[in-house]
């Protein structure tokens, strides 16, 4: 059971340190809240939201920050560190590393011109993290029906998994996630015809191998947290196949138009990730509160 006020007396500074550790980092780096978001995201999906997937790989120990999602790619470990050893002087041995990634990422939203909510909280950390279930997040080339699967595995639903796609509202994806759609789809010998002309030609200019070069998600406001996303996907402007396959499938084409407007996309996302935050949450004398994010406490 978490609640928005479980710091409220134990570490009532908990939210103002997140908040500005995260405006600074975006001083620095305008991707700095995207990578929180999708942190979360990557945190929740496997084995729940623990903080599993802040935990560093040892001699002994394969965790899931070296699992395929994850590797080269998954980012804001040091913007979580840093509110760590910050909360670990004001507040000792209070703070879940699980919790600051839920606040970081709310953060990274609103400071984005994103929606904000209530971060409910109170989740602990675990001992352990599962290399094999960072399998359990989508990868870039599922259709709609195949995205709906595993987020039903989670226990999210079709709105859940529209709107929570519209996290590609902002940040960056790396060619070799979706060069396939460029020149040879599915091995037709042809582009993927569902991608509009001119985001097509741009694309095979700054993609022409599957590099690690870096394209934004959203082509239309790249750094802003609004309902572009699903604009960009009816105009066939989604970069990845799986964003692109949720205007083109029946079973999801009508809640991208739904989501076209501002209001109805932030307060069905703002439930959603409230819903997504609850997913395997350890609670009470369940796991521990790490004192470094990195590493389970020694004693
Ligand atoms: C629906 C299935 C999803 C798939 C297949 C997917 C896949 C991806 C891929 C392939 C990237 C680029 C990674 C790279 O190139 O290194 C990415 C980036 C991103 N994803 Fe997702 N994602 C999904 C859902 C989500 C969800 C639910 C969230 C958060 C609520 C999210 C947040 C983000 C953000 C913010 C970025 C940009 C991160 C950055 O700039 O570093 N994604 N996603």
């Amino acid at each position: 059971q978490l609640s928005s006020t479980f710091y409220s007396s134990s570490c009532p500074s908990v939210f103002t340190t997140v908040r500005s550790a995260v405006s600074s980092a975006l001083q620095s780096d305008p991707r700095a809240g995207a990578k929180l978001l999708r942190l979360f995201f990557h945190d929740c999906f496997a084995q729940g939201c623990d903080g599993s997937v802040l935990l560093d790989d040892t001699p002994t120990f394969t965790g899931e920050k070296t699992a395929v999602p994850n590797a080269n790619s998954l980012g804001g470990f040091d913007v979580i560190d840093s509110i760590k050893a910050s909360l670990e002087i004001s507040c000792p041995k209070t703070v879940s590393c699980a919790d600051i990634v839920s606040i970081a990422a709310r953060d990274g939203v609103v400071l984005a011109g994103g929606p904000t909510w209530n971060v409910e909280l109170g989740r602990r950390d675990s001992t352990t993290a599962s290399f094999s279930q960072a399998s359990n997040l989508p990868g870039p080339q599922l259709t709609a029906s195949q995205l709906i699967n595993v987020f039903q595995a989670q226990g999210l639903n079709t709105n859940d998994l529209v709107a929570l796609s519209g996290a590609h509202t902002f940040g960056k994806a790396q060619c070799n996630r979706f060069q396939s759609r460029l020149f040879n789809f599915n091995n037709s010998g042809a582009p993927d015809p569902s991608l509009d002309a001119s985001l097509l030609s741009t694309l095979q200019s700054i993609c022409p191998t599957a590099s690690t070069t870096l394209v934004d998600l959203d082509q239309g406001t790249p750094v802003t947290f609004d309902s572009q996303y699903y604009k960009n996907l009816q105009l066939k402007r989604g970069l990845l196949t799986s964003d692109q396959t949720l205007a083109n499938s029946t079973l999801t084409s009508r809640v991208v138009n739904t989501f076209t407007s501002q209001s109805a996309f932030f307060n069905q996302f703002t439930k959603s990730m409230i819903k997504m935050g609850k997913l395997g949450v350890l609670t009470g004398t369940q796991g521990q509160i790490r004192s470094k994010c990195g590493a389970i406490n020694s004693s």
